[in-house]
């Protein structure tokens, strides 16, 4: 195993006292880390010192907007004051428990929905150094959590939720500045589709525009709504913008059918025989265009499991098409049948070399049923349209992150590394061979970690 530190960042704190919290995304960031070292293991983790958990825990109480959990007001003036502050963006959370990213100069920064929740931490001891202060004059509170990240660029999707559309930002290693690339204007409904993450091939941005829309109401509201800040648009309808990254040009947008998705998983461009690129292909973890499954992420649901209920909505790989000749429709079906995976899919990763090109592994979470939360590790080979599953009774996988073998030339050559919550509450971590799928080591934790989303890897210069 080369040396390096694989980190991995999620909601990890779910109560402030003894007030308990409701949504999985509302919990304060916990941070772990898995240090390689010469044939060693030494795991850590930390909470994330945004200023919204430190405020918890001095106040003893909610004291930002998180994804469901608002400050309790003490009276209406204070309530008031608070609307007002959301509008600068004051109010709102910056606990970065989102996903972690390592920049191209070297600064390992988590991130979530909020700009301000742009933490940069020190990967060996997981200390928050500081908030990553974006220097343009772009403004916004929000952007996607999931920006593409390679060592040459940052790019991600600011929303307008005012003039409904999107910034596609870009911004350079070292810098602190987001360059525009282009805008993309809604086709249609009162606000922006939610970008949690978004697809890229090598020239081209896609740009989602779901049926599942920001909602500035649902912002205001001290209650949650069943979709929280979010409300779904089915009338509204779906699209998918293509952008040339270089122009910032749109060359394509289409209708597609409804859908829903978190995470996409890749996308490239597809040529004909001449070498001419006649459509983009972009996959995604799609919850056959059901916005459920984010209520479903409540903790009281996913603490409740007794063994035999099949609550897990199903999900796939949802595989859309779309042309480059000015059709204005583009296709979405399954990449491949969705019950090689259990029909759960979320959560993955892919060799990170084949960002935007053409591709045919990637990595997820599926499920064996009956369940109520993805509990498999699934390989996909989306040209065999095969999947081999990985699975322990009772446990539960976070995202299996693959890392390519130094001088590797096959695509899934490489290991993936996921860690395992156990039935009785203990922990491991797992690595399997990402060619064979077969586990290569696993070690133990000395306690219980919790659930976590979307990792990073840290190679030791
Ligand atoms: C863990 C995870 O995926 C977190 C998700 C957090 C979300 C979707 C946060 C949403 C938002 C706020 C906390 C305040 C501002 C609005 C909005 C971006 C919806
Ligand atoms: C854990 C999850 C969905 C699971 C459903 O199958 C989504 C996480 C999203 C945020 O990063
Ligand atoms: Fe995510």
């Amino acid at each position: 195993m080369q040396k390096g530190t694989y980190l991995r960042n999620g909601p990890g704190l779910w109560h402030i006292e003894d007030y308990n919290f409701r949504h999985l995304f509302d919990g304060y960031a916990t941070l772990v880390k898995l240090q390689f070292e010469n044939g060693r293991l030494i795991a850590g983790h930390r909470q994330i010192e945004s200023e919204a958990y430190k405020a918890a825990r001095k106040n003893k109480k909610v004291c930002f907007r998180e994804f469901s959990e608002v400050p309790k007001y003490e009276n209406f003036m204070a309530y008031v004051g608070d609307i007002a502050k959301l509008f600068s963006g004051a109010s709102l959370t910056d606990n970065a428990n989102t996903g972690v990213v390592k920049l191209g100069d070297g600064r390992v920064v988590c991130l979530t929905e909020t700009q301000k929740g742009s933490l940069v931490i020190d990967p060996n001891s997981l200390e928050t150094l500081g908030r990553l202060e974006y220097s343009d004059s772009l403004g916004g509170l929000i952007h996607s959590a999931h920006p593409i990240v390679t060592d040459a660029e940052f790019l991600t999707l600011l929303p307008d939720l005012v003039n409904p559309g999107y910034l596609v930002v870009r911004m350079e290693p070292g810098t602190n500045e987001r360059k525009v690339i282009g805008r993309v204007n809604c086709r249609n409904g009162p606000a922006p589709g939610w970008v949690h993450s978004f697809p890229v091939t090598e020239h081209y941005v896609v740009v989602p525009e779901m049926p599942l829309r920001y909602c500035a109401q649902n912002l205001l509201r001290a209650e949650p709504t069943p979709l929280y800040k979010f409300e779904w648009h089915p009338e509204s309808k779906a699209f998918l913008h293509v952008m040339c990254k270089a122009s910032g040009k749109i060359v394509a947008s289409v209708e597609v059918p409804l859908f829903v998705t978190f995470h996409f998983i890749n996308a490239y461009e597809e040529e004909d025989e001449d070498g001419r690129v006649t459509a983009i292909i972009a996959d995604c973890c799609e919850h056959n265009a059901d916005a459920t499954i984010l209520d479903q992420l409540r903790l009281q649901n996913l603490r409740s499991f007794n063994g035999n209920d099949d609550l897990l909505p199903d999900a796939r790989v949802g595989r859309f098409t779309i042309p480059l000749d000015g059709s204005p429709y583009g296709k979405l079906e399954s990449a491949l049948e969705p019950d090689e995976h259990g029909r759960g899919m979320d959560m993955c990763s892919i060799n990170p070399t084949k960002l935007g090109k053409k591709y045919r592994y990637a990595y997820a979470c599926g499920a064996q049923r009956p369940c109520h939360f993805p509990n498999t590790l699934t390989k996909l080979d989306l040209v065999k349209k095969k999947a081999k599953n990985w699975h322990e009774a009772g446990a539960v996988p976070s995202e299996p992150f693959f890392v390519a073998r130094p001088g590797a030339t096959e695509e899934d050559d490489g290991v993936v590394i996921s860690l395992i919550s156990e039935k009785n509450g203990n922990g491991y971590a797992l690595l399997l061979d990402g060619s064979t799928f077969e586990e290569i080591a696993r070690a133990k934790l000395p306690y219980g970690l919790p659930y976590g989303l979307h990792g990073c890897w840290v190679p030791k210069e």
